[in-house]
């Protein structure tokens, strides 16, 4: 479904990814780990249109869409959760979700996608008309997934839905994540910071460091830990620097 070759991302002279390549299959939820500054929102963002690449491509379903606008990578199928959410804090709640429905063409399919999210999120609909900013920021981050549903993606990209919040919501969060998957047969790649929690939930994994993806495996080939920590923190590496200075 998604298929990104040989992606290269620079940012003035810093490369931040180099030669990136994954996929993601329909109906499959794959997550994306990695330690900090290793490139996972630079990717999550090259490939929903908000960072140019310098070289490789990006395809969804066979067509080329590295080099578009956001907003017409959306109306291909392919929704971006960011990296801190980014919610309109002064606006309520159902502004910022009808803000997620600028690609819907009458008022009856935007308020059907309202519909459809309330059902998914009970306690947005609870705080419908509350502003943003009084929410809580478990809530803010079902609001950021609850806008990026608005668009209908086929395919939704989740950048670190986990960040700031206590485990139990996060619990929270990926139950959501996980029923849109079973019940919309939503397609979802995760950048997610436990690598617990991304073997417990996904169906593979990759590991990014430093700009270079290190490992992609399938989760039930990874359970004990030992290869993505490994690929994580560059194990085998620091031993060979190990060995070459004694
Ligand atoms: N707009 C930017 N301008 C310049 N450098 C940037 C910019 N955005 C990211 N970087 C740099 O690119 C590298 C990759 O950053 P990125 O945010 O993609 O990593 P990440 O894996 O998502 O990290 P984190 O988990 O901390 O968010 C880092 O060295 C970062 O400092």
């Amino acid at each position: 479904m998604l298929k990104v070759e040989g992606l290269e991302v620079r940012y003035g002279r810093l490369t931040a990814l180099r030669g990136v390549s994954l996929h993601v299959e329909r109906g499959e939820t794959v997550c994306l780990i990695g330690p900090n500054g290793a490139g996972k929102s630079t990717l999550f963002a090259c490939i929903a249109g908000g960072v140019s690449a310098t070289h490789g491509s990006v395809t969804l379903d066979g067509k080329r869409i590295a080099g578009r606008r956001p907003e017409q990578i959306a109306r291909s199928g392919l929704s971006l959760v960011p990296e801190g959410r980014n919610i309109f804090k002064t606006l309520t709640v159902e502004e910022n979700l009808r803000l997620g429905a600028f690609m819907a063409k009458d008022r009856e399919s935007i308020q059907a996608r309202l519909d459809e999210v309330m059902a998914h999120f009970p306690r947005l609909a609870e705080r419908f008309r509350s502003s943003a900013g009084s929410l809580s920021g478990g809530e803010q981050q079902m609001l950021a997934i609850g806008r990026a549903l608005m668009t209908g993606p086929r395919i939704m990209l989740v950048d670190e839905p986990s960040l700031g919040l206590a485990p139990k919501i996060v619990d929270q969060v990926y139950e959501i994540l996980m029923s849109l998957r079973d019940e919309k047969a939503l397609t979802l790649l995760i950048n997610e910071q436990s690598s617990k929690r991304a073997l417990r939930h996904a169906n593979r994994i990759y590991v990014l460091r430093s700009g270079e993806m290190r490992l992609e495996g399938r989760a039930e080939d990874l359970q004990d830990g030992e290869a993505v920590m490994r690929a994580y923190f560059g194990f085998d590496e620091r031993r060979e620097v190990g060995e070459a200075a004694q």
